[in-house]
C-alpha cells in the first residue's frame, strides 16, 4: 500500500496500442496510442497482436520518458509507483503481449503490478472526470454495449447486447457497404443528410439486440423489400435506400435503443447520475440523446473527453492507481490474462461501502399520486381503485420512432394485460385504452412495487407466473421488479407494453434473464431470489426454457468480432 502518486497503464485489448501515466497529485493523464489500421476488412486478431508486438515498447517508452521528466524525486527512484495493464475482456493474443511487457516492467522497476478490467476502466474514467458518486454506466464501445450499476460490491451488469457489440454492429454495416474500419465517424459524417426510414428496434427490459436491424440495414441499402423497410426511388450505390438515409435511421434506431434501456436502468436503481464510457461514446448524436433524456428526468450526464472515451491506457492508469491504493496488486503468478472478462467478476476494492443511494426515491411512497416510470406518466387513485398511464413523447427519438413506438406498445399493453388474465396470470383489469393518445386506464392493483417487498415467496410467484404467459406463447418483454406488485396474498404482473406473442424458446428464456437481471440490479442478495424464480418457474413451465436460459447466461459477449 502506499500514497500512490504515478501509475504506468498500458492497453492493448484490441486496436489500440496506448500506454499512460497518470500523476494522482495534479491529476494529470500523459497518454501517448499508437492505432492498428487494417488494410482491409475489420480488426484481424494476429495483426493486431503483431502491431501490439511493435507499438507498446515504443508508447511504453514515451510514456516512461514523460514521467522521467517530470520526475523531481531522488534519480534512483523508479519513474512511476505501479504499473497497470488490461488484463481483459480482448483479444487473447493481443492481450498476451500486453500481459508480458505489464509483468516485466513491473519486475525490472521493482513496483506492484496492477490488473485492470478494460470495461470498469471504461466506467470509472467516467466517474473520475464528472466526480460522480454512484452513476449508472453506460458503455458503449466497439465489442461490448452494457448498462452497470454498483451494487455490494460489485458493478452488476443491469442489461446488455444480446448479440454483438454496437461498434462491431456498426462497423459490419460499413464493411458491407464497402467503407474502411473503423466505421462508426463514416456512419456519423453520412448520417448529417439523411432521412428517417423504418428500421426494427429491438430492447428487452434493459437488454438489447443489434442483429435484425443490421441486416434491415443491409437489405435496405441492397434494395432488398425485407418487412417494413421502406424502400424509396434509389440514388444509392447499392441500389436501395440511400446511404445517407440508412446511416441516419441506424443512428436513430440504435442510439435510441441504448437511451430507452439507460432511462429504464436510472427509473430502476434511483440514480440520478449518467456516465458513459467506450468509443461510441465519441458520437455526437448519441451523447445529444443521453443528455436531453437526462436533462428531461433531472438526472446529471457526464461524458468524459474523446481521447478517455475510445480505448487508451490513461483509464487503465487512472484505475490503477485508485486500485494500488488500497493494495489490490497482483502477484506475478496470478497475472494471467482473461479475453472473457466480465465486470461483474471484479471485486470493487477502491469505493466506498455503498452509501446505498441506489434505492426506492423513485418509486413512489402510497401517499404520492403521480409516478414517472421510465415510459410514462402514471396518475394513481388508490381510492378510486384506478391508475392512468399516459406514455409521453420522448423528445430523444424521432418523432416518427416515438410515435410508432408509443402507439404499438399502448396497443400491446391493452391486449396482453387482458390475455394474460384469461390465462390466469393476475394482472390490473383494463378499463380503457387509446392508442393514438398513447393512454391506458387500469384498475389500481397492489399495496407496493416488488423492489419494495422483496421475498422468496413472491419471486417464486412471479417464476410461476411466466412459465403460465410462456406457455401461452406470450413474453412479457419487461419483467423488472417495478412491474410487479404485491399484497400480502397475490403478485400482479403490469405493464405489458414490451410483451409480444412467440413460439421460440429463445424468448421466453430472455423474459427470465430480464427478470434475473432487475433481481441482481435491486436485491442484495440475490441468489436465494434467483433459485425462487426458477422453482417457481419449473412448477407450471417448461425445463426445455430454463436449459435455454443457463445457455444465455453462459454465452461470453466479450470476444471481440472477426473479420
Ligand atoms: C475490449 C476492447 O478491446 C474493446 N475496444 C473497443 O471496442 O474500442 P473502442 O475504442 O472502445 O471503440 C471502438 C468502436 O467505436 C466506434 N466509433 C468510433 N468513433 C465513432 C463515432 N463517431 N460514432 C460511432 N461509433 C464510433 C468504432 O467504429 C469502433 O467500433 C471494447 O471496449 O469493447
Ligand atoms: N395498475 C396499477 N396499479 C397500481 N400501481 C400501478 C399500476 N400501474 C402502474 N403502477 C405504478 O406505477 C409505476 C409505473 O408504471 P409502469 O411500469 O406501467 O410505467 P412505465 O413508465 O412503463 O415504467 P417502466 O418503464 O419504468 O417500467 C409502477 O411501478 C407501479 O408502481
Ligand atoms: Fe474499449
Amino acid at each position: 500500500m502506499s500514497d500512490t502518486s504515478r501509475v504506468l497503464g498500458i492497453e492493448g485489448t484490441a486496436w489500440a496500442a496506448s500506454a499512460a501515466v497518470y500523476d494522482s497529485d495534479s491529476d494529470d493523464v500523459f497518454i501517448e496510442t499508437d492505432a492498428y489500421q487494417p488494410d482491409s476488412g475489420g480488426i484481424h486478431p494476429r495483426e493486431a497482436a503483431e502491431h501490439m508486438h511493435d507499438a507498446i515498447p515504443r508508447v511504453v517508452g514515451r510514456a516512461l520518458e514523460h514521467a522521467r521528466k517530470s520526475d523531481d524525486g531522488p534519480a534512483d527512484d523508479p519513474p512511476v509507483d505501479a504499473v497497470a495493464f488490461s488484463r481483459g475482456p480482448g483479444l487473447g493474443p493481443c492481450l498476451r503481449i500486453v500481459g508480458t511487457a505489464a509483468r516485466a516492467l513491473a519486475q525490472t522497476l521493482d513496483v506492484p503490478l496492477v490488473g485492470v478490467n478494460h470495461m470498469v476502466a471504461h466506467l470509472e474514467i467516467g466517474r473520475h472526470t464528472a466526480d460522480f458518486d454512484d452513476p449508472v454506466c453506460l458503455n458503449a464501445s466497439g465489442a461490448n454495449a452494457h448498462l452497470l450499476a454498483y451494487r455490494n460490491g460489485r458493478y452488476r451488469v443491469l442489461g446488455e447486447t444480446m448479440d454483438t457489440g454496437v461498434g462491431n454492429a456498426i462497423d459490419k454495416f460499413t464493411r458491407h457497404v464497402g467503407w474502411s474500419h473503423p466505421g462508426g465517424p463514416k456512419v456519423e459524417a453520412a448520417a448529417e443528410d439523411g432521412e428517417y426510414v423504418d428500421l426494427p428496434y429491438v430492447v428487452k427490459g434493459m437488454d438489447f439486440s443489434f442483429s435484425g436491424i443490421m441486416s434491415a440495414a443491409k437489405q435496405a441499402y441492397d434494395g432488398g423489400s425485407e418487412n417494413d423497410v421502406s424502400a424509396g426511388p434509389s440514388d444509392s450505390p447499392g441500389g436501395g435506400v440511400p446511404v445517407e438515409d440508412v446511416c441516419y435511421s441506424l443512428q436513430e434506431n440504435v442510439f435510441g435503443m441504448l437511451t430507452e434501456v439507460s432511462e429504464r436502468a436510472l427509473s430502476l436503481t434511483g440514480s440520478d447520475e449518467l456516465v458513459l464510457g467506450g468509443g461510441v461514446g465519441q458520437n455526437a448524436r448519441l451523447r445529444e440523446m443521453l443528455a436531453e433524456m437526462c436533462d428531461q428526468r433531472g438526472a446529471a450526464f457526464h461524458a468524459p473527453e474523446p481521447r478517455f472515451l475510445r480505448d487508451n491506457a490513461g483509464m487503465i492508469a487512472v484505475l490503477g492507481a485508485k486500485m494500488d491504493e488500497v493494495g489490490d496488486t497482483l502477484a506475478l503468478e496470478d497475472s494471467r490474462v482473461d479475453p472473457n472478462f466480465r465486470p461483474d467478476q471484479v471485486p470493487v476494492t477502491w469505493r466506498e461501502p455503498a452509501s446505498d443511494s441506489a434505492s426506492s426515491d423513485d418509486g413512489q411512497p402510497a401517499s404520492e399520486t403521480r409516478v414517472r416510470g421510465a415510459e410514462a406518466v402514471v396518475d394513481l387513485e388508490p381510492e378510486a381503485g384506478q391508475v392512468r398511464k399516459r406514455r409521453r413523447a420522448k423528445s430523444y427519438r424521432h418523432p416518427q420512432l416515438d410515435e410508432r413506438l408509443r402507439r404499438e406498445r399502448t396497443t400491446l399493453e391493452a391486449r396482453l394485460t387482458s390475455l394474460a388474465r384469461r390465462e390466469g396470470v393476475p394482472t390490473p383489469v383494463l378499463a380503457d385504452v387509446d392508442p393514438l393518445e398513447a393512454r391506458l386506464e387500469f384498475e389500481y392493483v397492489g399495496d407496493a412495487d416488488l423492489r419494495d417487498t422483496l421475498s422468496e415467496e413472491r419471486v417464486r410467484d412471479v417464476g410461476r407466473h411466466l412459465a403460465t404467459l410462456h406457455r401461452a406463447g406470450i413474453v412479457h418483454g419487461d419483467p423488472t421488479t417495478r412491474n410487479v406488485r404485491t399484497t400480502d396474498e397475490r403478485t400482479y404482473l403490469i405493464d405489458f407494453g414490451l410483451g409480444y406473442h412467440t413460439d421460440h424458446v429463445e424468448d421466453y428464456a430472455m423474459d427470465l434473464h430480464v427478470f434475473d437481471q432487475s433481481l441482481v440490479g435491486t436485491a442484495d442478495d440475490p441468489e436465494p431470489l434467483r433459485d425462487a424464480v426458477r422453482e417457481g418457474y419449473r412448477e407450471a413451465g417448461d425445463e426445455g426454457v430454463l436449459e435455454r436460459l443457463r445457455d444465455v447466461e453462459e454465452r461470453g459477449r466479450y470476444v471481440v468480432d472477426e473479420p
